[in-house]
């Protein structure tokens, strides 16, 4: 994007995969004039200033977000409410709020409260991460092709969407709008459900005394392998998420446990045809995936896969 910056000024609050990365996207390609940061611990704030992440650096989330006409929060989801309530008197008025927490149903309920007349808030969602986190982390073209959510209450102006949605959209992403609660049981089953299922293997691998640690190391090379970057993703992220969503995650643990349970049924009474009805059908739902153009069917990096210089090593 050349011209104009649509903003003056963005604060940053968590400068961790997701922070660091809208800093470098933003940068990139003009979307603000400057970028102020900050976040809880002086040594990840000292690394953000060593990777030139932004143009000022603050300790204080209220100083940072002083003059902000764009306010993102890129905390843990369990970190918002007291992060919104610290800034919420340093807010400019006309300034549009928002965040990037993979639950929005909790967010909207906890920060909203907080948010002062005059001040915009739209919760969002970057349907785009990597099991990686803090400011080493971040890559400009984390959220290209890839979709945001933004989950605005009702009664929100309409131009603080437009404009957010221009912001997410000059990123590179594709913007999308959802009711928070519907947000929060689509994300359960695609990206939480896969994530918890994920510890857990790992876990259960992890605690066979049969198997040794090293046979399961040397032998991952499989599908177990990628099992094991989604457990390897922040402890204290995915904390937050469960207890942030644990209605939808409750219930589509429950569907997910009948369905399994099932499948031990149709192992155990030798009833071949359910398992291949069910293995035909997920076959074809990874083809419309790909046909979508959402994923390519190489071994499974993801759109990194497709030669980006920026993705994350592996
Ligand atoms: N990692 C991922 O793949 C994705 C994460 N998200 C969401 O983005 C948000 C940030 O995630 P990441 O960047 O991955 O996490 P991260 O762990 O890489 O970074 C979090 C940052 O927040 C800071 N922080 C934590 N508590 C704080 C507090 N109370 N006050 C100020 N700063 C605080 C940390 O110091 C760190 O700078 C989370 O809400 C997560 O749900 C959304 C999409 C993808
Ligand atoms: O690393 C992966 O495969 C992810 O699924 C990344 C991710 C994690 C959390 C989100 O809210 C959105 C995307």
């Amino acid at each position: 994007m050349t011209g104009t910056p649509l903003f003056e000024r963005m604060a940053l609050i968590g400068i961790g995969l997701i922070g660091s990365s809208l800093a470098l996207a933003a940068r990139q390609r003009g979307l603000v004039k400057e970028i102020s940061i900050s976040t809880r611990s002086p040594e990840t704030l000292a690394r953000a200033e060593e990777l030139g992440l932004g143009d000022r650096y603050e300790l204080d989330a209220a100083t940072a977000v002083e003059g902000a006409d764009l306010v993102i929060l890129c905390v843990p989801v369990g970190a918002n409410a007291a992060v919104a309530k610290w800034i919420a008197p340093a807010l400019k008025k006309g300034a549009i709020l928002t965040d990037v927490g993979s639950t929005k149903g909790s967010v909207v309920d906890q920060v909203s409260p907080h948010v002062p007349e005059g001040v915009h808030f739209v919760p969002g969602h970057p349907i785009a991460g990597t099991e990686q986190s803090g400011p080493d982390a971040g890559f400009p073209t984390l959220f290209e092709d890839r979709w945001c959510i933004l989950t605005p209450p009702e009664g929100t102006d309409p131009d603080a969407i437009e404009k957010l949605s221009t912001f997410w959209r000059g990123c590179g992403s594709d913007v999308d709008r959802m009711d928070p609660n519907h947000h929060d049981l689509v994300l359960a089953i695609v990206s939480h459900l896969p994530h918890l299922i994920a510890y857990n293997i790992v876990g259960t691998a992890d605690d066979l005394e049969t198997v040794t640690k090293s046979e399961v190391i040397k032998y991952s090379a499989s599908g177990f392998r990628d099992f094991t970057r989604l457990a390897a993703s922040d402890p204290t992220m995915w904390r937050d998420v469960c207890l942030n969503n644990k209605d939808a995650i409750l219930e589509m643990l429950a569907r997910f446990s009948e369905d399994l349970s099932a499948l031990q049924r149709a192992i155990r009474w030798g009833d071949g045809q359910t398992l291949f009805d069910l293995f035909t059908r997920t076959r074809g739902i990874r083809r419309s995936i790909i046909e979508a153009g959402q994923e390519t069917d190489a071994p499974d990096f993801g759109r990194h896969g497709k030669g980006n210089p920026d993705g994350p090593a592996e």
